[in-house]
């Protein structure tokens, strides 16, 4: 068993609050990722994990036992750098046995363990060379490799992927995913990239300044965000948020806009709400001319076109207020057109004043 739990803890350098009161568990066997944006805290919380950081206050737990004041080494978890750390005078193939030959482990059982791991990472054709020889994505899945050849209590990995251009990251990620299902090992992953944690966790925490904001799994915080803060971390693009004003009623579900502000006709929208969420993949894009009477459309004009291939992206202008809608395909659509735009009441966020999400 090794769920890691943190309870309270809070890390301090000097005045700086780099982990504020953080609290959660990473269950046994789970994929848990944290996010945030720079300095957020996501690195040091790995290194209280490992311990190359002791907690300024409250309890890190490892399989149950509280480890505040055990060494790393009898922590027995495994970490990838952000800068890889690799052995620049050693072969790939010494690098990645180093922590076996360390811990003495037979030669025979060596041989066996560096195989299996070749074959997962696919990098058994290069494990001659030196990292100098290495291009940025092999050094990566050798430094990959040298973690998962321990058979540690826990992998922890700190942005492993992120000098791979982005083709031979998404191959990464989706082999990193399998190799942790296979070896079953609880995997804590950070990340500042957002499509990379809604891909590869089971959970994932969202950080901001050291404090925890959400936890959850992706698709739950991607529907559910706690806050603005949390629903404009994740999607691409990201969720509109506009103020929110009094509607005069109008047909379910039609955007109506005014300056700069919209209100959304929703029987259930809670009255109380500062601000409107809407993703841009909720956001229903039609010519005006189709638009009846009793349909939810309210004019929008086209500000601009971004044709991506699988899908577009259209900025509307609604009186001041500016949205992002994502459709399918490549839909006939141009600048300056009108449009009616509207937006299933389901699907739309409401946010209270300080930022935090609104039940209806
Ligand atoms: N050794 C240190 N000494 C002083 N301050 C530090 C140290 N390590 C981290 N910090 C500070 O703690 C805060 C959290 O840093 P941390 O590296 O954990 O964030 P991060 O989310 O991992 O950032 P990044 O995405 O840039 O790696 C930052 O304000 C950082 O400047």
């Amino acid at each position: 068993m090794a769920d890691i739990v943190f309870r309270n803890v809070t890390k301090r350098y000097s005045t700086m609050l780099a982990v504020d009161d953080a609290s959660f568990t990473v269950n046994d066997n789970e994929f848990f990722c944290f996010f945030g944006p720079p300095l957020s805290g996501k690195s040091t919380i790995l290194r209280l994990v490992l311990g190359l950081e002791t907690p300024d206050a409250g309890e890190i737990l490892i399989g149950g036992k509280p480890v505040n004041t055990v060494s790393p080494a009898e922590r027995n978890v495994a970490m990838v750098f952000q800068n890889l750390a690799l052995f620049p005078h050693m072969s790939a193939l010494d690098n990645v046995r180093f922590p076996l030959v360390e811990r003495r482990v037979a030669e025979v059982d060596i041989k066996r363990r560096v195989a299996d791991v070749a074959a997962k990472l696919h990098i058994g054709h290069i494990l001659h060379k030196p990292p100098a020889l290495l291009s940025g994505g092999e050094r990566q899945r050798v430094a990959i490799a040298r973690a998962l050849v321990r058979d540690p209590n826990a992998y922890l990995m700190d942005d492993p992927i992120s000098a791979l251009d982005a083709r031979l990251r998404e191959e990464t990620r989706v082999e990193l995913k399998r190799i942790q299902r296979e070896l079953g090992k609880t995997l804590i992953y950070v990340t500042h990239d957002q499509e990379e944690a809604m891909s590869i966790a089971d959970r994932m925490a969202i950080l901001e300044s050291g404090r925890i904001r959400q936890i959850g799994a992706p698709a739950e915080i991607y529907d559910r965000p706690a806050s603005t803060y949390v629903a404009r971390l994740l999607g691409s693009p990201v969720m509109n948020i506009l103020k929110s004003v009094q509607g005069e009623g109008g047909i379910e579900g039609g955007i109506e806009a005014a300056e700069g502000a919209i209100s959304i006709a929703d029987r259930t929208a809670p009255a109380d709400a500062v601000e409107i969420g809407l993703r841009p993949e909720d956001i229903k894009v039609r010519p005006w001319s189709d638009t009846e009477k009793e349909s939810p459309g309210r004019p929008a004009r086209v500000f601009e076109v971004e044709p991506l291939g699988g899908y577009t992206v259209v900025t509307l202008a609604a009186g001041q207020a500016r949205l992002k809608a994502l459709l399918r395909g490549q839909p006939d659509i141009r600048p300056d057109a009108m449009v009616a735009i509207s937006c299933e009441p389901a699907r739309v966020h409401y946010f209270g004043q300080g930022g935090g999400a609104l039940a209806r």
